[in-house]
This record gives structure tokens, C-alpha cells and sequence, in this order.
């Protein structure tokens, strides 16, 4: 089964941009998870744009499902993970200024830093998953880290989805195959919609997690949360 986590990211940027707590994100997560999100996931950037260290913290205490926190494995991402010991952490290579996560690590000119960083994790009892382009070079490299999973970088899929999908889909079906045959967990996400998902979840129909926020919220402005969860579960069980 592939399961859906709800990123907040978009709930908090909402939220700061009238500088109270409407909506608030702590009501949305709870909210999430009734309406049948399986996980919920955060990005608590440096700039605290949106998800702040705050509501990690106040998030922590009363998600139920998975809890997955991405963000740059610096000394505040590091110290943030040890406080709360989260099931999973999501390793991205941004930069503190990236508009949004746009890459995934060089595995093998970044092996040794993350080997590093996942042992230390793994002290903590989190899973570790680390951001990946679909390029094959990077798979092995990033076993060698000692990662529980992969992410698949899935906003060239995304994009390249409507002009030709077997085309976009190819590359992700490579490696989806290679990091299973290395015994790495498989999640997904970036511009995954109710458009691209369904297609990708066939194809890879061993996907363990999606982590979706910004297209699932913007949904959710029509279709209402409960209605938008419920939607996108559909597609990975179709
Ligand atoms: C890692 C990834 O692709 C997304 O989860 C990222 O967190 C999106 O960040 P923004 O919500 O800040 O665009
Ligand atoms: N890891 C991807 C994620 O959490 C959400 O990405 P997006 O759906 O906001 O592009």
C-alpha cells in the first residue's frame, strides 16, 4: 500500500500571511489525519516562510500518524530532529534561499557528509530518506549511506507529465526497480497532483509513501480538505 502524507507547508503560509493563527496548522494536521491523511509531513525552512520551529514542536505532540520533517540536515534541522525524534526525516540538499526544493543530493559527492548524518539519526530512532534525482549513479552511493529510503524528485515527472507521460514516467520505473533490487525504501513527491499521481502509482506500484502539499491544498480551495484527502487516496488505490 502506498501511503499519502499531507505536507502543511502551504496551511502555514497562509497562516503568516495575516500574522495570527488562522488557519490553524495544528487543527488542519488533526484535521488531515480524520479525513484519512497517513502521514503528515513539514518543511521547517530557516526563513520560516511558512512551517515554523514552533509549530514542529507543537505539531509533535499530537500528530498520530507518520510525522516526516524535511529540511537541510544543518545544526538547527539536526537539533530540531533530536528534540522531537520524528518517524522519519527527509533529507534535501537546499539552499536556505531555494524558492522551493528544486534538486536532489549528489549522492557520491555527499556521501560521506550524509553517512554521517544518517547514523546520527538512526541514533535518534527516526527513518531516514534522502531526496533523489531519477539518475541511476546516485542509487548505490546512496545505499552506501545507510539510508532507510529514497525520495523520488518527482517535479521533472510532473512537468513533462502532459506532453508525453510514458516518456516523463521511464526514468522513475528505472530507478524505482534499481533502488528496490538495493533493498531501499521508495517514497515520491514534488508537483504530484491528481493529474500525474494515479499514472505514477501504476507504474510503480510499490511506492511506500507520497508526500503532496501545494497542488492537495490548492485543491482543497474547491473541493474542500476532507473531500481532497479522500480524492487523492483514491488515485493510489485505483
Ligand atoms: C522536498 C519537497 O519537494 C517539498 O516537500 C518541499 O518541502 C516543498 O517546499 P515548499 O512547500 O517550501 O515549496
Ligand atoms: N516531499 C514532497 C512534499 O512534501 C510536497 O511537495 P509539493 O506537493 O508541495 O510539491
Amino acid at each position: 500500500m502506498t501511503k499519502l502524507s499531507v505536507n502543511i507547508n502551504k496551511i502555514a503560509t497562509l497562516r503568516n500571511a495575516r500574522g495570527g493563527n488562522n488557519p490553524d496548522v495544528v487543527k488542519v494536521a488533526l484535521d488531515a489525519e480524520r479525513f484519512g491523511s497517513q502521514g503528515i509531513t513539514v518543511h521547517p525552512r530557516p526563513d520560516e516562510r511558512h512551517i515554523t520551529r514552533q509549530d514542529v514542536m507543537d505539531l509533535a505532540k499530537v500528530v498520530t500518524t507518520e510525522f516526516n520533517i524535511e529540511g537541510y540536515p544543518d545544526k538547527r534541522f539536526m537539533e530540531i530532529i533530536k528534540t522531537i525524534k520524528p518517524a522519519q526525516a527527509t533529507l534535501v540538499p537546499d539552499p536556505p534561499d531555494a524558492i522551493t526544493s528544486n534538486s536532489g543530493w549528489d549522492t557520491i559527492k555527499h556521501l560521506e557528509m550524509l553517512k554521517d548524518i544518517v547514523a546520527e539519526l538512526h541514533g535518534y530512532g527516526t527513518r531516514v530518506s534522502i531526496f533523489i534525482n531519477p539518475e541511476s549513479k546516485y542509487f548505490e552511493p546512496a545505499k552506501q549511506t545507510g539510508t532507510d529510503r529514497v525520495e523520488l524528485y518527482t517535479e521533472p515527472y510532473a512537468s513533462q507529465y502532459h506532453q508525453d507521460r510514458e516518456k516523463a514516467v521511464a526514468p522513475y520505473v528505472e530507478v524505482a526497480n534499481l533502488a528496490r533490487e538495493l533493498g531501499l525504501g521508495i517514497n515520491a513527491g514534488h508537483d504530484l497532483d491528481l493529474h500525474n499521481l494515479q499514472y505514477l502509482k501504476k507504474m510503480i506500484p510499490f511506492l511506500d509513501e507520497v508526500s503532496i502539499g501545494h497542488a492537495l491544498v490548492c485543491d482543497a480551495l474547491y473541493y474542500g480538505l476532507e473531500n481532497t484527502i479522500q480524492m487523492y487516496r483514491r488515485q493510489l488505490e485505483m
